[in-house]
């Protein structure tokens, strides 16, 4: 078992106020110390999850060809539509002078894996890259309606943060969302020869933090996913696969507007943990399918220290920057 902790969220839509109060504590209690933490009871139904699964598997089961029909945009600023295998390149690095030789000695390494985002049709900076809909009915409804039931549990999720952190305004994370600036990414990790993992001659994703301001992440029973031990920097914990939990964690946006109280962890994704990871002479690994949606405040917000995370003791540690700023400089060295 994995010592990420676990926390039910069903008290927290009660009118029970000690209740709610021990919710937002232990939530934020999980997300100082570990910044992973799986969430139980929460407002996504079982069945939901279940078919935006179904749908993510009907959809990388489609020929290249036709994934191809809705590609992910070349450079950086767009970040929506289909990345095929070695496309997408995760790091922890920021963007800096003589970047181009960099980007080249960090791309030796082949993420293998192809993902799929999506976002709200009404971010005008990055519009989505539908399929055309004959090749998947009903693909598009779905996940519209899928993003925004997520921005909905989202937004129970940042009212509870802003509690356990003592917030005056419950509502002070969620006025900073609309909801339009978040990305759902369906990803699709390959079977691939576990010696080919295990060389480093490839990986499935490297680690790295999220530069979101908090992502929940959904994943199927394949396992792999690992968390840095905080306790033991470079150990690495599994989060095991727990079936329809959501699991939430603290992104750098909010590491910072938190002036360092919330811990934005790494994390990465390896071979499967379970004891079928293998088959064949050539050992092959499951393959593996995960959801994260990460979470972003609008580009134009400033993130500034929050009132609840700073006195004269404890001064703000980070400049204010915007939301569209910071991902700027982040997001140029990925693709
Ligand atoms: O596939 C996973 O479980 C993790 C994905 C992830 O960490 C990411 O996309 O940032
Ligand atoms: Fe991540």
């Amino acid at each position: 078992m994995s010592n990420i902790p676990i926390v039910d969220f069903s008290a927290w839509n009660s009118s029970d106020t000690s209740a709610r109060l021990r919710v937002a504590k232990e939530l934020v209690k999980a997300s100082k110390e570990v910044g992973f933490v799986y969430i139980v009871n929460h407002a996504l139904p079982d069945a939901l999850l279940d078919e935006a699964f179904d749908w993510s598997r009907r959809f990388f089961a489609l020929s290249q060809e036709d994934k191809f029909k809705a590609p992910h945009p070349k450079g950086w600023a767009v970040h929506r539509g289909y990345s095929w295998p070695g496309l997408e390149k995760v790091s922890q690095a920021m963007s800096e002078e003589n970047d181009e030789e960099r980007i080249e000695k960090l791309r030796e390494v082949t993420d293998y894996k192809e993902s799929y985002d999506i976002g709200s049709d009404e971010n005008k900076d990055q519009p989505n890259q539908w399929i055309p809909e004959d090749l998947l009915p009903e693909f598009r409804v779905f996940m519209t309606r899928f993003y925004w039931e997520c921005f909905g549990a989202a937004s129970d999720i940042m009212r509870a943060l802003a509690v356990g952190i003592g917030l005056d305004d419950e509502e002070h994370l969620v006025k900073r969302h609309s909801g339009h600036n978040n990305q759902l990414r369906l990803l699709h990790y390959p079977p691939i020869p576990a010696g080919t993992l295990e060389s480093e001659a490839m990986s499935r994703m490297p680690a790295h933090t999220d530069w979101s301001s908090m992502t929940m992440l959904f994943q199927d029973d394949c396992g792999g996913l690992e968390v840095e031990d905080p306790s033991q920097p470079g150990t690495f914990i599994p989060a095991t696969p727990v079936k329809n939990a959501i699991i939430m964690n603290v992104g750098d946006l909010l590491q910072r507007w938190s002036n360092d109280y919330l811990r934005s962890t790494n994390h990465r994704v390896g071979l499967p943990r379970l004891s079928d990871r293998f088959t064949g002479a050539s050992r092959m690994t499951r393959e593996r399918y995960s959801i994260p949606y990460f979470l972003a405040p609008d580009p134009t917000t400033l993130i500034e220290c929050l009132p609840a995370c700073t006195n004269r003791d404890n001064p703000a540690k980070y400049e204010p920057i915007t939301q569209g700023d910071y991902n700027r400089m982040r997001a140029s060295m990925q693709y």
